[in-house]
């Protein structure tokens, strides 16, 4: 049967080819030809009409700054998130229980389409809202125990560019993409095994940037 609503796929044409990227340099600045992420970045997966209904959709999202303790300490994180998922699919992310908020209709839309697109299965969604460069995501792994075993990480950018950096745990071998508006960039399993990633400052962008990752959880995890 046919979607009765409008379909992602019905505001707009198809993406193009996955292509494999990233610039890859070791310590010394040299090119390194043996640790290269898992990745796969589609830039422009998303049209305009798709971009502008998410971020749209976005003015209305409960978005938060949770206390996260570092050393000690408590801080509010520096961006703004929320997490979107099935019943049960909460999540333990950075020492915080997030209990998951009914889908929004786009939201929702766009894991559809990646599930036709690239069978990516998922039943959660984290969106980051960065207002502008001097909101960040530290170094991490998305290596939380609920994520499923096997399953891939597929993060959608909107608004400003910016860059990302991947770094391999043990070589310390640096990768740096650019992520603009409408790109996909799947994290494949077991990336989040070696590889850590980060959006750093960017002082000179003033413009906002949500991104979306997509993740695949055991459901009711947290309840035993
Ligand atoms: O904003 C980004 O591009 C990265 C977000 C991220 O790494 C995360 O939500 O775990
Ligand atoms: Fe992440």
């Amino acid at each position: 049967m046919q979607q009765q609503t409008l379909g992602f796929d019905e505001i707009g044409d198809e993406s193009e080819a996955a292509k494999e990227t990233g610039a890859i340099t070791d310590e010394a600045g040299k090119q390194a030809q043996t640790v290269r992420p898992p990745i796969t970045l589609i830039p422009g997966y998303l049209n305009q009409a798709q971009q502008s209904a998410l971020i749209d959709e976005a003015e209305h999202y409960p978005f938060s700054r949770p206390e996260i303790t570092l050393f000690g300490r408590s801080h509010a994180i520096p961006r703004r998130q929320v997490w979107f998922g099935d019943d049960g699919c909460d999540y333990l992310y950075s020492g915080l229980f997030i209990r998951a908020e009914p889908w929004p209709k786009y939201a929702l839309r766009l894991r559809e389409k990646l599930q036709r697109d690239f069978g990516l299965i998922s039943n959660g969604v984290l969106v980051n809202h960065y207002r502008d460069g001097s909101d960040t995501m530290g170094w991490h792994s998305d290596d939380e125990a609920e994520i499923v075993p096997g399953s891939d990480i597929a993060s959608v950018t909107l608004g400003a560019s910016r860059p990302f950096f991947l770094r391999h745990n043990r070589s310390k071998t640096k990768v740096e993409l650019m992520l603009n508006s409408g790109d996909l960039l799947i994290m494949h399993w077991p990336m989040q095994a070696s590889w850590q990633h980060a959006l750093p400052k960017r002082a000179k962008v003033i413009q906002p940037r949500l991104n979306l990752t997509y993740r695949h959880l055991t459901p009711h995890f947290h309840q035993g």
